[in-house]
């Protein structure tokens, strides 16, 4: 039977606000800390700042019951027997992971340790991180039977992600000590002993049939390379489909029939097998750089990592190539951009592939009109509004006399656009779809000229008043 437990989250983003309200969700109580004031201040006020499924609710059940939002960690470190750690480890300049945030909350810990506690490092972070932790606490003068560290990975998806952390493949807990091996245990109960899942009103799992996870402990190094290894993998399997969709392009076959037939092998499996632009976000492309550092400074010959780098970068020039190849000369063509966030469903633009994309074709010379359903205020922090760059405030606006029309993120509405419409509203009809949104030949019985990832370009041979749609032209994919 679980038992509430007081728990610290350090750092409020992505991982840790999520996971804060999951645990209270689970039944534990709970200090979410950080050092931002304006973070904590919209926080407390019930602003979650991130698009994610299900955070506003658990935000307005947990605030002021199970959940507090403080910038003093002092007292969180006072009051929580267990202390996560969920800050930023951004690329540094060398590839590496920035440890800096870790080690200064880690530091700030160790100055207000009194009776032991257990650190349970959340951040994506290399192996000997951990062991260093350890160290830094020590250094800062605490007794080591007052604390344990431990590696607990994080595996959640944004957009996904309280459904994720709820309903995990596995839960990893690095461990080299029982005292503080029992305690993960005690917290992650009413998932793994299953309790969570017969609640009326537990949040249902993306995929999942709602079995307990099971929890798998390790060694704290190789929880530490768990994480690496895991998104590195994935990252590799978006590679390996990107390579082969530009084979099938080179062979004029189709690549989603050939990753419907390779993941049916069940030692493959059909998941990470969708081409595109490449991957992005604020996790993959940091974490196979770290990665690949990390063996690089141990001895270890890890270039399959560079490859797949190479890979993902040259996937976004090819798109770039397409745009080329549908218009000619890009200078002062004007295109419409649906998708800015580096995946549907998410307001993250970090490292995403569209926005590497939009400054390519700026910097081209195209004036570019872009919409997405939420990134677009965090997008025009980094890609100020100006007569080369605007944002509409849907997608007809963004469309409305283009020469063409781009689509870089996955978000669901934009796999259901009324292709007549369309059609009408853009000056030519031509659509680059960088996510496979559409079946090629519904774009083919509609009038546009239709180029996607790895599956033979539909090309209209006669001229725009000709590729009007037709009457009777086929439904949607
Ligand atoms: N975003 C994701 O989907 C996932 C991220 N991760 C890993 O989790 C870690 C955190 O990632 P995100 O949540 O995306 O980062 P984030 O940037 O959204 O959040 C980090 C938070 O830490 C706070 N912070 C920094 N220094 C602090 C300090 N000294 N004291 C208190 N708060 C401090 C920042 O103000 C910020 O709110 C990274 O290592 C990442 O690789 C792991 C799994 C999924
Ligand atoms: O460590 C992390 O931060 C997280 O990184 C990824 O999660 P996330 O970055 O939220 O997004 P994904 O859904 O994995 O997509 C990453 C990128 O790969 C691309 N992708 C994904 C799948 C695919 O088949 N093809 C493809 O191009 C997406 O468009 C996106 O740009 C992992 O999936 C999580 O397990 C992990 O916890």
């Amino acid at each position: 039977m679980s038992h509430s437990i007081q728990i610290a989250v350090v750092g409020s983003g992505y991982v840790g606000l999520v996971a804060a309200m999951c645990f209270a969700e689970m039944g534990h109580q709970v200090i979410c800390v950080d050092n931002d004031e304006r973070k904590v201040a919209a926080l407390q006020g019930g602003d979650t700042l991130i698009h994610e499924h299900h955070l506003p609710e658990l935000l307005e059940r947990y605030r002021n019951t199970r959940v507090r939002f403080t910038t003093d960690l002092a007292e969180a470190t006072n009051e929580c027997s267990a202390i996560f750690i969920a800050v930023g480890t951004p690329q540094s300049d060398s590839g590496d992971a920035d440890l800096s945030y870790v080690e200064a909350v880690a530091s700030e810990i160790a100055r207000h340790i009194t009776s032991y506690k257990v650190i349970v490092e959340k951040s994506t972070v290399p192996v000997y991180t951990n062991e260093w932790i350890r160290r830094v606490i020590e250094r800062n003068g605490v007794n080591r039977e007052m604390f344990d560290v431990v590696s607990n990975p994080e595996f959640l998806r944004e957009g996904t992600a309280v459904a994720d952390f709820l309903h995990p493949d596995r839960i990893v807990v690095g461990a080299d000590s029982e005292r503080a091996a029992a305690l993960l245990s005690a917290i992650y109960a009413p998932l793994t002993e299953g309790d969570y899942y017969k609640n009326e009103g537990a949040i249902a799992g993306c995929c999942s049939t709602s079995a307990p996870p099971p929890l798998l402990q390790t060694s704290t190094k190789s929880a530490e390379i768990i994480k690496h290894a895991s998104n590195a993998f994935l990252a590799l399997k978006i590679s390996f489909i990107n390579a082969v969709s530009n084979l099938c392009e080179a062979a004029d076959a189709n690549v989603e029939q050939v990753a419907r037939g390779i993941g049916l092998d069940s030692r493959i499996g059909p998941k990470f097998l969708r081409p595109g632009i490449g991957y992005g976000g604020s996790c993959f492309p940091k974490d196979v750089a770290a990665f690949r550092s990390v063996a690089e400074q141990m001895g270890v010959d890890f270039s399959l990592l560079s490859e797949v780098e190479k890979i993902n970068v040259g996937q976004k020039k090819r798109f770039l190539s397409k745009v080329r190849s549908a218009l000619w000369t890009l200078r002062g063509k004007k295109l419409a951009v649906l998708g800015l966030a580096f995946k549907g469903d998410t307001d993250d633009i970090r490292e995403s592939p569209a926005i590497d994309l939009v400054e390519m074709l700026l910097a081209e010379g195209c004036s570019v009109v872009a919409y997405d359903p939420a990134a677009m205020k965090r997008a025009e922090a980094e890609l100020p509004a100006s007569a080369q760059m605007r944002y509409a405030s849907n997608i007809d606006e963004a469309a409305a006399d283009a020469d063409a029309l781009l689509i870089l993120t996955d978000w669901p509405e934009f796999a259901q656009l009324d292709l007549r419409k369309l059609n009408a509203t853009l000056r030519y009809p031509i659509v680059i779809d960088g996510r496979n949104l559409y079946d090629p030949n519904v774009m083919f019985d509609h009038g546009f000229t239709y180029m996607s990832v790895g599956r033979p370009t539909i090309t209209q041979t006669h001229t725009r008043e000709q590729s009007k749609v037709p009457t009777s032209a086929g439904s949607q994919k």
